[in-house]
């Protein structure tokens, strides 16, 4: 086994993926990353021994990015029966110190590093350069941070909001509300808006007709083909109620430094979001509907973005 002095990993760790790479010198190794699908592992420890074991090398130091609530240094995953705790993860990786950090927040840590050919802008805007920033995460669910600037560096607040309740503006949405709300006892934000509320978006609208085994993936590429078929209907609906939510938390935390999507789902929709209603649902804020049109919105196009986070967590503590 190779010594590599001062080498740390870092992993963020989805409901459906895994992402683990090395850290040497307070930089991500772009040779090192690879990402898992966890369905496939029993628990992340298997993830993270096999992944050292591939590479060959010792490390000193964890960071985990884990998409779910984190209080004293343990995590429970929101979607995956997964416990993470750090006595077993030392454990598993023979480091010696080990931090859990929730996974938006390791995305807010990233975003002052973004090369701009991963940042797509969908709204104009103008931002405050030293301004909050608002990271927002659409994938296999949903949840965002608030990014704030300090005397003592970058803070990302966590937060659990895709576990608020979902609002309902239209009688549509107030049926899918209802239809949602009669299958889990609640609705909550992120059963409408990640890739299993897309499913169950597309679902409702073709109640009995629906392919069970649908994936969010599928009627994505079904929006990709044209525009005129169910999986559209059910991606008009989903972008509305991006729209609706995100300027919802714009108006809470405003994030007069712009607001970024991540996630698989938000990046999938990248070239449909405006044509689907998402900007006009954002601005649909009545007398604050021009006020809305201040902040920019981006797309995170790298799928990593959240290692060169949890780097950089690790590298200022
Ligand atoms: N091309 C695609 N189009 C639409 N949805 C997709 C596509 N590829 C993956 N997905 C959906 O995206 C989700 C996975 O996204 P992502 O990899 O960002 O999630 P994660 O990081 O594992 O989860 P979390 O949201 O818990 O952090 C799944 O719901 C999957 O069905």
């Amino acid at each position: 086994m190779k010594s590599s002095k001062d080498m740390s990993l870092v992993a963020d760790i989805g409901g459906t993926n895994t992402r683990v790479a090395l850290v040497h010198e307070n930089t991500v190794r772009q040779d090192s990353i690879k990402r898992f699908r966890n369905a496939e592992f029993s628990n992340l420890e298997v993830i993270l021994k096999t992944y050292l074991d591939g590479h060959r090398v010792d490390v000193d130091a964890v960071c985990l990015a884990v998409a779910g609530p984190v209080q004293e240094n343990r995590a429970q995953m929101t979607n995956l029966d997964w416990d993470i705790e750090c006595q077993s993860i030392k454990a598993a990786t023979n480091a010696y110190d080990v931090t859990i950090l929730n996974d938006l927040q390791a995305q807010g840590h990233a975003l002052d590093q973004l090369p701009a050919d991963q940042l797509y802008q969908i709204a104009p805007g103008k931002s405050q350069h030293d301004g909050p920033k608002l990271v927002v995460g659409v994938g296999t669910g949903f949840n965002a941070a608030l990014v704030v600037e300090t005397e003592k560096g970058v803070v990302a607040l966590a937060s659990e909001c895709g576990h608020i309740q979902l609002p309902a503006a239209t009688d549509d949405q107030l049926a899918l509300f209802k239809f949602i709300q009669a299958d889990h006892g609640f609705c909550s934000v992120e059963d409408a808006v990640s890739g299993r509320g897309l499913v169950n978006i597309y679902r409702w609208m073709a109640q009995g007709t629906a392919n069970p085994d649908v994936t969010a993936k599928e009627i994505v590429e079904a929006c990709d083909a044209g525009h005129k078929n169910p999986q559209a209907a059910a991606g008009k609906l989903f972008c509305k109620l991006l729209g609706h939510i995100t300027g919802d938390l714009a108006l809470t935390q405003l994030p007069h430094g712009g607001l970024y999507f991540v996630g698989g789902v938000a990046r999938a929709f990248t070239s449909h979001l405006i044509q689907f209603g998402f900007y006009d649902a954002f601005k649909d804020k009545g007398r604050f509907s021009e006020f809305m049109s201040h902040f920019q919105i981006f797309i995170v196009h790298d799928d990593f973005a959240a290692l060169n986070g949890a780097a950089s967590y690790l590298s200022k503590r």
